[in-house]
């Protein structure tokens, strides 16, 4: 039976689903969990044997006294590695992105649900995605709605010769859900900023809401898309991108004082629902690629009450992907955030690269 051990960083929304998920899978596969670690905590297994991962794995991370490894000592750990290493990164974490080439040049494989490596600089995704023999493999589903098969689909279209002319949709599960409470066709009353706090409850803002709200976890989703179908898109920032921060909360120092000024500003959002309303349309948070064109746009969008994503409930995610051979749009649709999807997103890339092991 093959064994391959797993190192997993972030134990936040996505990162607890995943070791719950990954303690109680069935598999042909023995997958070892051999490090966990927050940014303050650490359960490390120094003779590389299965950590406990029973009901009590949070409390014993919490009692842990390990602080965390150095990303240089995290690698030095993995390289000794008996069995083949799979590096699980459930942060947003910036540092930990750009320390991927490392571990790739490692040998080490990485699956993540994190968009920061594949949506900041070109030059960092070409160092992860380098083809050098012996290198590690990256598996990232979940950067793109979560668990549903948007990369993989979009990977296969691409493998098989097929040209991708327009990509449309829904990429943002927080924005989706939001909108779609507080603008709908038959609107209820509730404010704004109540719906953006419940969105938080439910697990499907980045850490700092703020990353949702300016679009740019957005753009970073289609930045991701757009490089994978071959349009080299510098950065996030290489196109516009429509904000719904209020001017004068851009630069509040924390993600929580955001919050708690946000309800200062409930009566603009109402005034722009008003205004799609009066057209009989609702409002929507939209990215779109267009290959003929070499554009990439992001940013509010008013639809039609008949329009599918008129009609789009909770955090769903759309994409249509219209190709040379699908002129009619093959559609993916479905959850785009939350804990449990976007946990079985990243185990699904963990198991699909210990299978090519
Ligand atoms: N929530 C969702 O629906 C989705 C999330 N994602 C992505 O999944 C990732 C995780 O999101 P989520 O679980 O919601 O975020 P959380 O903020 O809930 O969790 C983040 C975790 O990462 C840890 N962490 C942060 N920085 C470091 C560091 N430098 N070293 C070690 N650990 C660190 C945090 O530890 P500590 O508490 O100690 O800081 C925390 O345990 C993000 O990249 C997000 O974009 C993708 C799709 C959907
Ligand atoms: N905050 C993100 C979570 C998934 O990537 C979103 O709202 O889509
Ligand atoms: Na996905």
């Amino acid at each position: 039976m093959t064994s391959i051990n797993v190192a997993i960083i972030g134990a936040g929304v996505v990162g607890k689903a995943f070791v719950n998920q990954i303690a109680s899978i069935k598999s042909k596969i023995t997958f070892n969990v051999i490090h966990l670690a927050t940014s303050k905590k650490a359960l490390v297994s120094q003779d590389y044997k299965p950590l406990d991962l029973s009901s009590g794995w949070e409390s014993n991370l919490a009692a842990a006294t390990q602080t965390p490894f150095s990303l240089e000592q995290l690698l030095e750990y993995l390289k000794k590695s008996p069995e083949p290493v799979i590096l699980v990164d459930n942060t947003s974490n910036e540092t930990i992105a750009k320390f991927y080439p490392q571990f790739v040049a490692n040998g080490i494989c990485i699956a993540t649900p994190n968009k920061k490596a594949f949506s900041s600089d070109l030059n960092l995704w070409n160092n992860i995605f380098n083809d050098k023999i012996g290198a590690g493999l990256v598996y990232h589903e979940a950067t793109v709605g979560a668990g549903l098969p948007i990369i993989s689909t979009l990977h296969d279209l691409i493998n098989t010769g097929d040209k991708v002319e327009l990509i449309e949709g829904i990429l943002s599960g927080s924005l989706s859900f939001i909108l779609n409470t507080f603008s709908t066709v038959n609107p209820n009353n509730t404010k704004f900023s109540e719906i953006v706090s419940k969105a938080k409850t439910l697990g499907y803002l980045e850490p700092d809401p703020r990353d949702d709200l300016n679009g740019m976890d957005f753009a970073r989703k289609v930045t991701i898309l757009a490089r994978i179908a071959g349009f080299k898109v510098e950065s996030p920032s290489a196109f516009p991108i429509t904000s719904l921060i209020p001017k004068p909360l851009e630069s509040v120092p924390t993600g929580e004082e955001f919050m708690s000024k946000l309800p200062d500003y409930d009566s603009s959002f109402e005034q722009l629902k008003k205004e799609a309303a009066d057209e009989g349309k609702v409002l929507r948070y939209v990215g779109k690629v267009d290959f003929p064109n070499k554009s990439v746009t992001v940013g509010f969008q008013k639809y039609d009450a008949s329009h599918p994503f008129a009609s789009l409930q909770g955090s769903d995610n759309v994409l249509a992907i219209k190709t040379e051979r699908y002129q009619n749009p093959l559609i993916v649709q479905g959850a785009g955030a939350g804990a449990e999807v976007t946990a079985a997103g990243v185990l699904a890339d963990v198991i699909k690269i210990a299978e090519r092991l």
